[in-house]
């Protein structure tokens, strides 16, 4: 199965953009709350040169409103956990999708709903708020199938 691979670590620099491209990445993470304003739309534009897809990476109601005035934003991830404190709450994902749910169709963007997601009820939360995929680690990474696990999320069974 071809599956598309996400480059998820703190992007900084733009070397990294052609470093992870360089090793199959079809995306990566820019997140908001690192990078200025100016930075995101140069790597925006870099990851479009290069095929990829940013998925840009936000905490808050202000770094959301900064990704959503940037030009060409395709995929916005809303993050449960704080990078202060790195407490989860997924209602934050509720709670942007509140706010600026109509801006984000109306602009044709697909959410991503991060971190904090262990069980179908999660998946299903995120899912009712308006986010079109997850992105999912720790529950994923503990389990010894992860396939099987990732359809359990999705609340299927999956015939052996
Ligand atoms: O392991 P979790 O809770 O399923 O989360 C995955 C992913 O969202 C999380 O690793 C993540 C996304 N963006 C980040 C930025 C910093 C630290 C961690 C993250």
């Amino acid at each position: 199965m071809q599956c598309p691979l996400l480059c998820k670590e703190f992007v900084i620099d733009i070397w990294q953009i052609y470093y992870a491209r360089s090793k199959g990445a079809d995306a990566i993470l820019l997140i908001a709350a690192v990078l200025p304003d100016l930075d995101m739309k140069y790597m925006l534009r870099i990851c479009k040169n290069l095929g990829m897809t940013a998925l840009i990476e936000v905490h808050d109601e202000k770094e959301l409103d900064r990704v959503l005035r940037i030009d060409g934003v395709e995929l916005i991830g809303i993050n449960n956990r704080s990078l202060e404190t790195f407490v989860v709450d997924t209602s934050n994902t509720r709670m942007l999708m509140e706010k600026r749910g109509d801006i984000i169709k109306e602009k044709g963007i697909l959410v991503v709903g991060e971190s904090g997601l262990f069980t179908p009820d999660d998946v299903a939360y995120v899912h009712s708020a308006g986010v079109s995929a997850v992105l999912v680690g720790e529950s994923l990474i503990k389990e010894e199938d992860p396939g099987r696990a990732i359809a359990g999320l999705f609340g299927k069974e999956l015939l052996s």
